[in-house]
């Protein structure tokens, strides 16, 4: 379980997350949303330590990260796999490589078993041939499956997702709408996604979480953000619907 508790993160004179707290379960999808700018990806990077708040502390496992020595930081970041934005592949490698490279960095196995799990992720991600290839020679849904290949390597607790469908097309947006739910079940992995994509929010999320002027505005399960009597919230999921005009699965009121 991830604790988020009483967070405050300002960068100089911009404060950008105040008094933000949230528990994230085991085994859920949780999004989450809000305005450019709203201080998603600042509060993600907390999550696994890539940021130390001005206050307040991050359980994950009842480890307080902010706290710990680095050595054992590292320890708990060994339970993360990240898909960060651009997919963030080392470009002088090959895809196999780039998969490879957290086994090698981070666990004790021989090259035997780094060949076969990494013939296995690329297996999951339904990417079974491109392990030859560079990420220059794949297109971006690709680029995109082979850095969640690289994510899912060392069997994580926990996966977080930066904008896994943004710059993709409808139909690829869905093929990795469909691998996030399919790694949430096949592997019981905690996801945490920070998107814009409501369409993709509907498709995969169990809860969502929206930061709106600095706070944390609402929490609540999906079926729930069609929400009539909180009209910041619903103002902002109706703009994003409009936005990337498609309809989404869950049920809106009349
Ligand atoms: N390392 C940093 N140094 C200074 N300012 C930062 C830093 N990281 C983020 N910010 C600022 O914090 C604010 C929130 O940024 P963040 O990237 O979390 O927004 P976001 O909600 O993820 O936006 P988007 O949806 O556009 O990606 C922005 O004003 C950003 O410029």
């Amino acid at each position: 379980m991830i604790q988020i508790e009483h967070l405050h993160k300002s960068f100089g004179d911009l404060d950008v997350l105040e008094d933000v707290s949230l528990n994230i379960h085991e085994g859920e999808t949780l999004a989450i949303i809000g305005q450019s700018g709203s201080g998603k990806s600042v509060l993600m990077k907390h999550i696994v330590g890539l940021l130390s708040p001005d206050r307040g502390r991050v359980l994950v496992d009842d480890v307080d990260i902010c706290s710990v020595p680095y050595e054992r930081l590292r320890e708990v970041r060994k339970h993360f796999g990240v898909l960060f934005q651009g997919g963030a592949l080392f470009d002088s490698m090959t895809s196999e490589e780039n998969v490879a490279f957290p086994l090698e960095y981070f666990s004790s196995r021989s090259p035997a078993e780094i060949k076969a799990r990494v013939a296995e992720c690329l297996e999951l991600v339904r990417m079974p041939d491109v392990g030859p290839k560079k990420p220059a020679e794949l297109s971006g849904g690709m680029r995109k499956r082979v850095a969640l290949a690289r994510a899912i390597a060392l069997e994580p607790k926990y996966i977080l997702y930066d904008e896994p469908t943004s710059g993709l097309d409808p139909k690829t947006s869905n093929t990795i709408d469909e691998l996030i739910q399919q790694l949430a079940e096949e592997m019981n992995v905690t996801s945490v996604v920070v998107t814009h994509d409501m369409h993709s929010v509907f498709n995969i999320a169990d809860r969502a979480a929206f930061l709106y002027g600095k706070s944390l505005h609402w929490v609540g399960p999906i079926d729930a953000i069609h929400n009539r009597d909180d009209p910041v919230l619903d103002s902002f999921v109706t703009a994003s619907e409009y936005h990337v005009g498609t309809h989404p699965t869950a049920s809106s009121p009349s």
